[in-house]
């Protein structure tokens, strides 16, 4: 099963899970393979994978429908949000890191996983003795975050040495040829955050029913939207058959960037403007800013606001 932002619910229905039993999340697994062996090896886990990158989402998904996996569940986006949004608090069994972008530029670092914040977070989510496990051929990644671990005080770090198993990924088989060594971590939960870390806030779908004629959009300039924790962008706009707009809006905020298409539709009273359901995205406060900005966009080309929610 394939999970959308918008698809997600919190707390997680159980439903979202297929069976009672551990949940295990991996972080990155790229082309899958390392997920599809942890699944075959536990069918009593549920497995939640988590992947940034469209490509290996689409391949991996291709392995696991092939191979008739039933207990894995993936979600297409960022680590972090995937944490936050489709982990009860306490439920995490165990989670696996292998080989995670290094981010090896000093001025990168900032963009690496695995640092104190996260450290932080994720004691939240993990349940009591619950770990982490990292492998990775970056020794100064490697130390950073056993280093960034420790100061979170949440976390008791081992170095055993790597798994056989956690060395037959794609990455893991890549750097083997090339003659590099493994490290590997194991970060065990010995304390928790005590700020919560409550999902992203949802809003029901923001919209206003509008009068009026609806302008001739011959040139749009992008229109850029700043909103507490994040921005929209409205880039493009397009005339859709039944006459209306479609406006492409690209909304960026914590952990979490969508897509999506905000609408001008005629409808019985006037014009719905709002949110368009296409893509099944998930409504945020960055929507509501986009859709808010829409509103008074359109009141300024001379449409009326009948009535609005949000
Ligand atoms: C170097 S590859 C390793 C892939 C796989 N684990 C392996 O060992 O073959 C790192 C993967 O992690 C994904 N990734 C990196 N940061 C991520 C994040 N914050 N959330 C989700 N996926 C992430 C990347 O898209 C990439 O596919």
């Amino acid at each position: 099963m394939l999970l959308h932002p918008g698809s997600t619910e919190f707390p997680p229905p159980p439903a979202l899970y297929p069976q009672e039993g551990p949940l295990v999340l991996e972080v990155g697994f790229g082309d899958g393979r390392f997920t599809s062996q942890i699944a075959q090896q536990h069918p009593e886990w549920n497995i939640l994978g988590v992947e940034r990158s469209a490509g290996s989402v689409s391949r991996a998904l291709r392995r696991f429908r092939r191979e008739g996996l039933r207990n894995v569940r993936v979600y297409h986006g960022e680590a972090t949000f995937a944490l936050r949004n489709l982990v009860a608090p306490g439920r995490l069994y165990r989670v696996y890191v292998n080989f995670p972008d290094p981010w090896p530029k000093a001025k990168h670092e900032e963009h690496r996983l695995l640092q104190r914040a996260f450290f932080r977070r994720l004691s939240t989510r993990l349940q009591d003795s619950g770990a982490l496990w990292l492998t990775t051929d970056h020794l100064e990644y490697w130390q950073f975050a056993q280093n960034e671990a420790q100061a979170s005080g949440l976390f008791a770090v081992e170095t055993p040495p790597p798994p056989e198993s956690h060395l037959r990924t794609k990455y893991a088989l890549k750097w083997k040829t090339q003659g590099r060594s493994f490290y590997h971590a194991v970060f065990s939960k010995i304390g928790q955050d005590p700020t919560p870390w409550p999902p992203l806030e949802r809003y029901p779908m923001p919209h206003a029913l509008m009068q009026g004629t609806l302008p001739q959009i011959a040139v749009f300039e992008k229109a850029v939207v700043r909103f507490e924790g994040g921005t929209a962008v409205l880039t493009e706009v397009a005339r859709t058959l039944e006459g209306g707009y479609y406006f492409l809006t690209h909304v960026s905020e914590e952990d979490l960037v969508q897509d999506l298409l905000l609408e001008a539709r005629p409808s019985s009273h006037g014009f719905y403007v709002g949110l368009s359901r296409f893509g099944a995205p998930l409504s945020t406060l960055g929507v509501k800013a986009a859709v808010e900005w829409l509103v008074g966009w359109l009141e300024a080309q001379g449409l009326q606001t009948l009535q609005r929610s949000y």
